[in-house]
Formats: C-alpha cells, structure tokens, sequence
C-alpha cells in the first residue's frame, strides 16, 4: 500500500494538466472518437473551459485541493448516446497517456477503476 494521495501519484496540478493535454490530443486523432472532439478545435474558449472541468474533475476525485464545477457525469453525456466501443476508445488513450508520463502499473489500474465505475453514468445517456 502506498501512503501518497492519487493526486499526488498523478503529479499534482502540473501532472494531471499534462495529463489533460495529451488525453485529450489522443481522443482527436482516435478514429473510433475523433469525430466527438474535433469540432472543438473550432471553439477554442469552449476546449479550454472543458479541459479546465476535466483537470479539476481528476483533481477532486484524486484527492486533491480543486473542485469540480462542471456538469455531473449525465449531464455532461447527455444526448451523445456513447457507446461500449467508444467507451473503451477513450479508456485505451487514458491508459496510454498515463503510461507516456511514467505512472506506475498500480495508479494506472486504480484510475481505470475509477473511470470504468462511471460507466453506466455516461453510456447510453
Ligand atoms: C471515463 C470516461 C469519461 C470521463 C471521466 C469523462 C469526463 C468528462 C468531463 C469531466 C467533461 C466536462 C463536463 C463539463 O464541461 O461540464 C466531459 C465532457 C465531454 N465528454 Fe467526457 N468523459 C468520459 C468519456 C467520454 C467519452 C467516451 C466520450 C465520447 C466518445 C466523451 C465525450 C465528451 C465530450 C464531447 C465532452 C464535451 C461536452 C460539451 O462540450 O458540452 N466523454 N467529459
């Protein structure tokens, strides 16, 4: 067992910026789910506004000091109607970022977890 906070373990507000950045670069060159993120490259204000909900929404549920003001995980997805593949697309470019930026097999796994708990939260909603 590791004493250290998730947050922590991300490499606090820098590391999981860092982490943000390359997610989300990832999602728009991933054939399965590019065509949800590549609009955004026309909006850049609204792209930042989402990046900054997505760093504090790893922030606070990672245990660290910032807090989420984005939608809740529904409402978010509402309408999008994700599907399973598309899911799991997104999951593949989180564990590849995070194993770009050098985070242990152990913290790897316990955001998996994390993320695949929300599923049910954003398939299909
Ligand atoms: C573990 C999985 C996921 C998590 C934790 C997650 C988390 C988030 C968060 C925190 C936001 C910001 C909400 C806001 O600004 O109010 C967001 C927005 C968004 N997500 Fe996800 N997401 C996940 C999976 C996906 C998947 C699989 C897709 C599509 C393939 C997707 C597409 C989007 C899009 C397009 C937005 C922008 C929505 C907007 O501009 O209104 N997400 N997501």
């Amino acid at each position: 067992m590791t004493s250290t906070t998730l947050y922590e373990r991300l490499g606090g507000e820098r590391g999981i910026a860092e982490l943000v950045e390359d997610i989300v670069a990832a999602h728009m060159q991933n054939p399965r789910i590019q065509a949800r993120f590549l609009p955004y490259r026309e909006d850049p204000a609204r792209l930042e506004e989402v990046k900054g909900h997505l760093r504090d929404f790893l922030s606070a549920g990672s245990g660290g000091p910032h807090e989420y003001r984005g939608r809740s995980m529904p409402e978010a997805h509402r309408g999008m109607n994700i599907d399973e593949a598309e899911y799991m697309a997104a999951l593949d470019d989180i564990l590849a970022a995070l194993d770009r930026h050098g985070i242990d097999p152990q913290t790897r796994l316990e955001v998996l977890g994390i993320a695949y708990s929300l599923k049910e939260e954003i398939l299909h909603v």
